[in-house]
């Protein structure tokens, strides 16, 4: 049931480790599935005002140019987090509750780098659907040319396009993940996130530190920046949890891989990720396994 040994990507290895986990959750807990949802259940509209924008002019878009732009889109809403924190000008907000109670909030960090992340990915790809956590103020447009650069380790390890019909193609962005670590000044969680999905299976993802100015990129098939790690502890995981949005996650940790179990708890659905991953920077805590068992959304968890 756990992930190791599975000879996925680094995002398919970590994709699983969710769904793996909830169908252990499901069957360890009795609860709902309702209770709980991984991937789709939400009924959530595309989040962002611009709305949905498909493409009605045929076409195609290049896949690796599409990566090049997310990361570039990670990047550039990264700047605009990190300038609204170092200003200590939050505009801190409350969007409402979670269904489990807590506080959605959102700041002028998310807006920015939400305003940033979708122009640049909309000028670049017109005709692509973007679906974002924060509502886009048409009224506030920016027009952000991409000057059609694909990174050197992009090249790399992507040698060919890979064009698909761009009808096919939906983009979710999260512009500032780990919001409520945000507000706390837990600088290490907060990371933003781009995901790309052909005919809804999420092919690439992108992971960006703002704070520490690290980007973990993959495309499914394709190549990747990051690896798994080489061993994975099966029998007393460090488990990585929410910190914020735990809900019963201790508990079903607990009970499921036994006492000796380590709890890490920590902000951020893209933070706990990389968790799972080889990354270089510092600032990382490392775990074997990652567990969600409250709500959550496509665009916390499609990217990862
Ligand atoms: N129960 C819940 N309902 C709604 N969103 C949730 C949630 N649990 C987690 N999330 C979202 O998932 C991300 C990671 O949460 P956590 O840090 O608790 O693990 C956060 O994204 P944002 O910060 O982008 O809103 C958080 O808002
Ligand atoms: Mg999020
Ligand atoms: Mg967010
Ligand atoms: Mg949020």
């Amino acid at each position: 049931m756990a992930p190791m040994g599975i000879r996925l990507s680094p995002l398919g290895v970590a994709v699983f480790c969710l769904l793996g986990l909830g169908v252990l959750y499901h069957l360890y807990s009795g609860f709902l599935a309702g209770r709980f949802s991984l991937f789709g259940l939400s009924s959530e509209p595309g989040g962002g005002a611009a709305g949905p924008a498909a493409a009605a002019d045929g076409g195609t878009v290049d896949l690796r140019e599409m990566l090049a732009v997310s990361v570039l889109a990670a990047v550039r809403g990264g700047d605009e987090v990190r300038r609204v924190r170092e200003s200590n000008v939050l505009h801190e907000k409350s969007k409402g509750k979670t269904r489990e109670g807590a506080e959605d909030k959102m700041t002028s960090g998310d807006v920015l780098s939400n305003r940033k992340m979708f122009y640049l990915l909309k000028t670049a790809f017109p005709s692509v659907q973007i679906n974002t956590e924060e509502h886009v103020d048409a009224a506030d447009q920016e027009v952000i040319l991409w000057d059609h650069k694909i990174p050197e380790d992009i090249l790399k390890e992507v040698t060919t396009p890979k064009e698909v019909p761009a009808e096919s193609v939906t983009v979710w962005i999260d512009p500032l993940d780990a919001t409520q670590e945000y507000t706390e000044d837990l600088r290490k969680y907060v990371t933003t996130m781009v995901c790309v999905a052909v005919n809804g299976k999420p092919v690439l993802g992108v992971i960006h530190k703002p704070f520490s100015e690290y980007t973990a990129w993959a495309m499914v098939d394709g190549g990747s920046n990051v690896k798994a790690r080489s061993s994975y502890n099966e029998k007393t995981p460090r488990i990585v949890v929410s910190r914020s949005h735990s809900g019963m996650v201790r508990q079903v940790a607990l009970q499921t891989f036994g006492n000796q179990t380590t709890i890490i708890p920590a902000g951020g659905a893209g933070y706990k990720v990389l968790a799972l991953l080889d990354v270089p920077d510092k600032s990382q805590e490392k775990a074997d396994l990652y567990i969600h068992v409250t709500y959550i959304k496509k665009w916390d968890i499609c990217a990862d």
